[in-house]
């Protein structure tokens, strides 16, 4: 069997653990480097050392020897790293999988741009059920446009960096489609003080931060005389990661294009 060769980038982070952990764990797979920042305190160690286990494979921050024997980088690190990494990629013909949330426009057009060299997956949710979820909300938004308030509820752990997620972001556009609406002109991200009553054509977001929560996302379509609420819990980041190697062997087959979840989980 020809083994996918992956690099891992944010490998000391909490996403590259599990990333690694499966790519050691799987059959199909084997781990041929491993990047993380240039003041990352794992650089240097193995790869492995957090899971007790010698993979003879370092934490390195360059790019040459990271990705040097790498067909696949899967990336979990912060926009910046990734939109530099999705470069070297680009110049060197490594496929993507593209985990990292956060982007400006600016950011996911450069990605839109190297997915014409490579072939990329790019999604704020690799797990299978928040992809179901997706779906679901397709089919309730639908049914809900009128009458019916429209708000996501995000929670997650202390150390996250952006908000609202990508995921509860994702959710907003998923369901502005379905109804005929701009997220970009119905988002509300804040209410604080008189804000008047609420606008019905509008989407609200509401980010909670704490803890080890590790991703819980909820829609709640509140209407006369009734709530729904539709709601996914990621209990462990494992999911994430299996959802990243299903990504890449989307991908095996493929030599440029922009993909996300629902193209790998052929939910379109
Ligand atoms: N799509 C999905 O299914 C999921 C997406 N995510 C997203 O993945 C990203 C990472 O999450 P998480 O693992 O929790 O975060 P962590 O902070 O635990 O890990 C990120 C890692 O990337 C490193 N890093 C930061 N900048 C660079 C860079 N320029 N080059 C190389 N490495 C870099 C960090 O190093 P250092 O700490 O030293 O700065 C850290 O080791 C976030 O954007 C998050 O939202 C998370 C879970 C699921
Ligand atoms: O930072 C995280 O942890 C997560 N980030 C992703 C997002 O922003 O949607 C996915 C998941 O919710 C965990």
């Amino acid at each position: 069997m020809n083994k996918m060769k992956i690099a891992i980038a944010g490998a000391n982070g909490r996403m590259g653990h599990m990333l690694i952990e499966a790519v050691l764990k799987a059959e199909d797979a084997i781990l041929t480097g491993a990047l993380d920042a240039s003041n990352s305190p794992g650089l240097g160690n193995d790869a492995g050392m957090f899971l007790g286990e010698k993979t003879g494979v370092p934490i390195v921050s360059d790019m040459n020897k990271a990705f040097r024997d790498a067909e696949y980088v899967i990336d979990f690190t912060r926009p910046a790293g990734t939109l530099e990494h999705l470069a070297y990629c680009a110049a060197h013909q490594i496929k993507m999988i593209i985990g990292t949330t956060g982007f400006d426009e600016n950011g996911k057009k450069a990605i839109a741009a190297a997915s014409t060299s490579i072939p990329v997956v790019f999604a704020p949710n690799m797990s299978v059920g928040v992809n179901v979820t997706m779906k679901l909300l397709e089919i309730a938004a639908k049914n809900f446009a009128e009458g019916y308030d429209i708000e996501v509820i995000e929670a997650h752990h202390r150390h996250k960096v952006d908000a609202p997620s990508g995921t509860a972001l994702k959710m907003g556009e998923v369901i502005a489609k379905a109804i005929g609406r701009d997220l970009g002109e119905c988002a509300i991200y804040a209410r604080e003080g008189i804000t008047g009553e609420r606008d019905p054509s509008t989407i609200g977001f509401s980010t909670i931060r704490g803890g080890d929560i590790v991703g819980d996302h909820t829609v709640l379509f509140a209407g006369t005389g009734e709530r729904i609420e539709i709601t996914h819990k990621s209990a462990s980041r494992a999911t994430y990661a299996q959802g990243s190697l299903r990504a890449a062997r989307f991908l095996t087959d493929k030599t440029s294009g922009l993909f996300d979840m629902q193209d790998v989980l052929h939910l379109k």
